[in-house]
């Protein structure tokens, strides 16, 4: 897969989606469907937006025992995502489960992620909140060699770390980076941000981005402005 914009669809309904999607015509985005949406509507929205020709992340984040996890990966297996993910931090055992679960009976799987830190969660916060007595770089690292060990193909952190976890895990493990807001614009509740530009500087191979597309005025003008930053002369 080439480097990518994905836009996360962060509505609670599929009226709401599909009139965000009109907007793009004939365009067919790469997208992700996370909790709100897939809560609201099910599996059957993944169908129709794939049956539409989007590439889909699905982005449910699951975090169980590996038991669970393999299981309930296993049912989202059939529904022949691009890209799916856990949580780091269900541990190695867990992530190998999922990758069991997630993988076919004939051998064929999308690709699988899991979550180091939030990109919502600062340094201070990590280590008060959740006790973790590290920086936030060497929890994202190990959580990312952790990630390689279980077998995945890659990690979500924010574009802050893309580099350091290219360095340490090799150019081919993935970095799928959330937390991206333009120079003007406002962060809400995201901590660890970058513009595009930056992202692309620091080694992203995707960037995930909600609120500056989805809210925008405009937001295949918003779509096509991350695509040129985050592409640069590619786009
Ligand atoms: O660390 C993470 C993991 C996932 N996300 C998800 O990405 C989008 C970001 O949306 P914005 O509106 O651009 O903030 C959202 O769906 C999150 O659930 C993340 O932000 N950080």
């Amino acid at each position: 897969m080439s480097k990518d914009v994905i836009i996360a669809c962060d509505f609670n309904s599929k009226a709401d989606l599909i009139a965000f999607l009109e907007h793009f015509k004939e365009e067919r985005p790469f997208l992700k469907i996370g909790m709100e949406l897939f809560y609201a509507e099910g599996p059957a929205i993944v169908k129709e937006i794939k049956a539409r020709g989007h590439k889909i992340f699905l982005d449910l984040k699951l975090h169980d025992i590996p038991n669970t996890v393999k299981k309930a990966i296993s049912v989202l297996s059939d529904l022949d995502v691009d890209l799916c993910n856990v949580h780091a931090s269900g541990t190695i055992a867990m992530m190998e489960s999922a990758l069991e679960g997630f993988t076919k009976k004939d051998g064929t799987r999308g690709l699988l992620i899991a979550v180091t830190q939030l990109t919502s969660t600062s340094e201070e916060r990590m280590q008060a909140d959740l006790l973790i007595d590290k920086s936030l770089e060497e929890t994202v690292l190990h959580y990312a060699k952790n990630t390689k060990k279980a077998g995945l193909d890659g990690i979500v952190c924010s574009p802050w770390e893309a580099n350091k976890v290219k360095e340490v895990c090799g150019e081919n493990f993935l970095t799928i980076t959330p937390g991206v807001r333009f120079a003007d614009g406002d962060a809400g509740d995201q901590v660890r941000i970058a513009t595009p530009e930056r992202a692309r500087e620091l080694g992203s191979d995707y960037i995930v981005v909600g609120r500056p597309i989805t809210q925008a005025t405009d937001p295949v003008a918003a779509y096509r402005r991350c695509l040129t930053e985050f592409l640069g002369g590619n786009a």
